[in-house]
């Protein structure tokens, strides 16, 4: 994938580098004291041996029965201040939210914009290096600015998300975090299960337990409709067709809360977001590395439907979309259950966020040619069968009526937006780290 060519290897969230310290620190510091005698040493060093052999035990698989809480990452009085002066609401009223990914494209613009009203906000964001780990930390950056402190840390980490939950009485949980893009998916398949899947098992294990009980708002995709032909895609279609194992795991992700609400009172609110676009957006999205690739003079691959047709996108303004996010937390009801018991039922819903009117992936094109006086080199090729579907269109009429989802910014106007905030950024200009 060319795109990707200057980012480094992308092992995603499946990363086990950092397991190793906990474990193999620990017996360098006992080697240190142990007494030279022959066999100890050799002991010490067949143990050794077996622990490098052996799968490590990741951190961010610690389980909540695991006591060896890394307090010198997480904890103490100083991180414990930091972490609730950025819960605390500011506003009388206002939400107490912990957005996991956090530093991610949706999760930065949803945890300021929660931060401007008032709400309290906690991020959580594993910063892994599916894309530019920089980019990421500028937008750590604009949160900070903004009052809101990101732990870093994995939503499988049982004992960190714990632990935050006793530090924090949180009544809302905004779940970004997750494995994205749909092409990738063939790459790394275990990166997908281990976000989507059970990252949020892990979430939803953690919320269920506190008391109270948070409202969850989660991220859901689009690509659940798969390859469903009647448009636009509702709610009440059926969903059964992936196209990818992102979709797959999204759709998943879907019957795993459903579960959760029925059996522990859990409020859940899912959000299929459609193709997600804008300033601070995700650089394995097409419209932002056609950009890139167009002015650098490189040539981008169209993909064209088997018709000949062009593949056509519902694409969402990301302004739009934070207004979504807000709407479904503004509306979640309050969880049933207390510490793992459920009270009684408790509110399930899944809303589409779209703009509701879809455009060819060429019309997308001549678009960023405009915007950036420049001509595209193209080469148009069939869509191949990497999990990308032909096309995508919502329809929007729940989220219109149930939590007040007015989609408002047209792509040439969102792309435009988009088009300055990536000149400024990558120009070095020091006016990048704005909005
Ligand atoms: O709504 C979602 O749920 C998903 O949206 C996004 O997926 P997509 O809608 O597939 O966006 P994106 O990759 O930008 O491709 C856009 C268009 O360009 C076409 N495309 C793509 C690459 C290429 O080289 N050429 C091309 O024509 C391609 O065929 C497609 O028609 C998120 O990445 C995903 O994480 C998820 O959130």
């Amino acid at each position: 994938m060319s795109h990707l060519d200057d980012l480094p290897s992308t092992p995603g969230k499946y990363k086990t580098d950092k397991a190793l310290p906990y474990g193999i620190l620990h017996h360098h510091r006992y080697l240190r004291l142990s007494k030279p005698t022959l066999w100890a040493s050799l002991f010490l060093a067949l143990f050794l041996f077996y622990l490098l052999l052996s799968p490590p035990p990741t951190p961010s698989r610690r389980s909540l029965n695991d006591s060896s809480l890394s307090a010198a990452k997480y904890g103490g009085s100083q991180w414990e201040k930091q972490v609730r002066k950025s819960a605390h609401p500011r506003s009388r009223g206002g939400l107490t939210v912990l957005v996991t990914g956090a530093a991610g494209f949706v999760g930065t613009h949803v945890s300021t914009a929660l931060r401007r009203r008032g709400d309290g906000v906690l991020g959580l964001d594993n910063f892994n290096r599916y894309y530019d780990p920089k980019l990421k930390r500028a937008r750590q950056g604009l949160l900070e600015r903004s009052g809101v402190f990101v732990v870093e840390g994995d939503i499988n980490d049982a004992v960190l998300l714990k632990k935050l939950f006793d530090v924090v009485l949180f009544t809302h949980v905004m779940h970004l975090a997750a494995q994205a893009g749909v092409r990738y998916a063939m790459q790394n398949p275990g990166s997908y299960v281990n976000s989507n899947i059970a990252g949020f098992v892990n979430l939803l294990e953690v919320s269920k337990a506190a008391n109270p009980q948070p409202a969850v708002v989660w991220a859901s995709s689009s690509s659940v409709y798969g390859l469903n032909k009647k448009v636009p895609f509702s709610e009440i279609d059926r969903a059964d067709h992936p196209a990818s194992l992102y979709a797959a795991t999204k759709k998943a992700g879907e019957g795993i809360a459903h579960t959760y609400n029925h059996i522990y009172g859990l409020s859940l609110t899912g959000l299929r977001f459609f193709t997600v676009y804008g300033p601070w957006g995700r650089p394995d999205m097409a419209y932002f590395f056609f950009t890139k690739d167009i002015l650098k003079g490189k040539t981008i691959t169209v993909f064209e439907s088997p018709d000949k047709g062009s593949v056509a996108r519902d694409f969402t303004y990301i302004d739009d979309i934070v207004k979504g996010c807000l709407g479904a937390l503004d509306t979640a009801e309050k969880s049933t259950g207390s510490g793992g018991k459920k009270k009684g039922p408790a509110m399930f819903r899944i809303y589409n966020l779209g703009n509701t009117s879809p455009v060819p992936v060429t019309k997308l094109v001549k678009i960023l040619e405009k915007l950036l006086k420049m001509k595209a080199k193209k080469k148009v090729m069939p869509l191949p069968r990497n999990g990308d579907v032909e096309f995508t269109h919502a329809n929007i009429t729940l989220a219109q009526s149930e939590i007040g989802y007015k989609p408002a910014v047209d792509l040439e106007t969102g792309l435009k937006k988009f088009v300055k905030w990536y000149m400024g950024f990558y120009s070095g200009s020091k006016k990048k780290s704005s909005w």
